[in-house]
């Protein structure tokens, strides 16, 4: 199992996406179409946060248990990113000290049934590195309505926290083995050659950890 990591719009989906492809294997992707919750947390953090937290988390769980009934599978984004957001959701006022404290009972009851599992951790995370700029940029390419800093300008400070946080994440990720890719460097959307060091880079970590 590999799963991908990093701030909004880092590229993790499209990664997941040639990474499914390139080893053959299914992709389980983050629940953003159909999701009920995220743009309304988008017009009101406040009222919407404690929900789009146990939305996602439900939607991970689920995921994971789906993926861990196969061999091998890639995940779009970990169950251990999900805290980041929520302590972040406490800082900015969204969510109380009570939800705070209510949501982390439920995700170590959740960890708890993961370490349960034949499979515990991931093989391996795939961190995707990107500058400010770049995540600004992409969310803008990428262009999903309720996320544009055009449209709600006080976003950009929130990205910037989310931005802030990530490095600081990974580096204290130790889970399962982790590597960094650079997605400021490396195309791999739109140039096949840039893709191919990506998958190469992947590679070579499979290996070393004996996994192909
Ligand atoms: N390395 C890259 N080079 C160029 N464009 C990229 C790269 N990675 C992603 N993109 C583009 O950036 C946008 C966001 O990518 P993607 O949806 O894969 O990000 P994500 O990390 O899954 O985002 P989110 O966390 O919001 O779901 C898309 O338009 C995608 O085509
Ligand atoms: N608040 C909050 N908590 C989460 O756990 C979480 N996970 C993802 N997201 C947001 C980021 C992108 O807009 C969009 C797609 O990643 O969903 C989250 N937002």
């Amino acid at each position: 199992m590999i799963v991908l990591a990093g701030t909004i719009g880092a590229g993790k989906s499209s990664l997941a996406k040639a990474l499914g492809k390139h080893l053959g294997t299914d992709v389980y992707y983050e629940a953003v179409d159909n999701n009920p919750v995220l743009d309304l947390y988008y017009q009101d953090p406040r009222k919407y946060a404690f929900l789009l937290q146990i939305y996602f988390l439900n939607k991970r769980f689920e995921s994971i248990k789906m993926a861990y009934d196969q061999e091998n599978n890639v995940l779009d984004r970990s169950i251990f990113e999900d805290e980041l957001f929520l302590t972040l959701n406490y800082k900015n006022g969204n969510v109380t000290k009570t939800e705070l404290e209510i949501y982390q009972n439920l995700l170590s009851n959740m960890l708890e049934e993961i370490e349960g599992m034949p499979k515990k951790r991931p093989d391996l995370l795939v961190y995707i590195d990107v500058s400010f700029e770049t995540m600004l940029s992409r969310i803008t390419q990428r262009g999903r309505s309720f996320e544009q800093v055009e449209k709600q300008p006080e976003l950009k400070a929130y990205y910037q926290q989310v931005h802030e946080e990530y490095p600081i994440w990974y580096k204290n990720y130790n889970v399962s083995p982790k590597m960094r890719i650079d997605g400021d460097l490396f195309d791999f959307v739109n140039n096949e050659e840039d893709l191919e060091k990506v998958l190469a880079q992947v590679d070579k970590e499979l290996v070393k950890l004996q996994l192909k």
